[in-house]
């Protein structure tokens, strides 16, 4: 069974900790130590299909919002986190939404936008429709939660999120066979051509030996 791989990306304190494990355990903690990035690891049920998932939350130390190259060779799908309360988070995860955009890959990158801590309605700085604008420019899915009170809306979004996964990973991988493949028609077709020569130079040689002194010298 092979394992489907999203990283979570986004700000510091928007909640990516708090909205995985709310995921993962249905549960709902209010701090976590966050100086690196860490690697849950579960197994979900989709569909008839169990799954092996890896969700790796980054802990936010870049400056330029990218998500680095390594993410994104090891990552089927992306998780932005912003907290609605925090116009500065948006702004993040907006750039980080447009990096991903720009990153040259030979597959979709399904990504999820998530603006978390919509329990803080009242206090909130990111209207909803901005949400849906950067979603519908980039093509990603949109929700908004809140980690502190619920677990059906995150649940949704981060299922929908892995079954787009889930096809990349299985295109990602037959891209992966096919290469591994072409290759080695390739390095059967140099064995032949080369493996050929060798033996038409064997071939000469062995005429050679066998030529008397004067024919060489002819
Ligand atoms: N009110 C409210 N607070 C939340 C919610 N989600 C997270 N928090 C709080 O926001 C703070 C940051 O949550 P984390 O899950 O640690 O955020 P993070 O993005 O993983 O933080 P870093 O790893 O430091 O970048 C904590 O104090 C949480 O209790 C939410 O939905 N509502």
């Amino acid at each position: 069974m092979s394992t489907i791989r999203i990283a979570v990306l986004g700000d510091k304190n928007v909640g990516k900790s708090a909205v995985t494990v709310r995921f993962l355990t249905k549960r709902f903690i209010g701090e976590y130590n966050s100086d690196q990035d860490l690697i849950y690891r579960s197994r979900i049920r989709q569909e008839d299909t169990q799954s092996d998932i890896e969700i790796l939350d980054t802990c936010s130390r870049r400056e330029d919002h990218s998500p680095s190259e390594s993410h994104v060779q090891w990552a089927d799908g992306f998780i932005i986190v912003y907290d609605l309360c925090s116009k500065d988070t948006f702004e993040y995860a907006k750039r980080t939404v447009e990096s991903l955009h720009r990153m040259k890959s030979p597959f979709i990158l399904p990504t999820l936008l998530i603006g978390n801590k919509l329990d803080l309605t009242h206090r909130r700085t990111v209207d909803v429709t901005e949400g849906h604008e950067v979603a519908l420019e980039y093509g990603c899915q949109f929700y908004e939660v809140s980690a502190a009170e619920t677990f059906k809306p995150i649940n949704v979004a981060y299922q929908g999120l892995l079954r787009d996964a889930k096809v990349t990973q299985q295109q990602r991988s037959s891209i992966l066979r096919r290469r591994r493949s072409s290759l080695m028609t390739v390095s059967k077709k140099l064995g032949s051509i080369f493996g050929k020569k060798e033996n038409e130079n064997e071939k000469k040689r062995t005429l050679c030996d066998t030529l008397p002194d004067f024919a060489l010298s002819f």
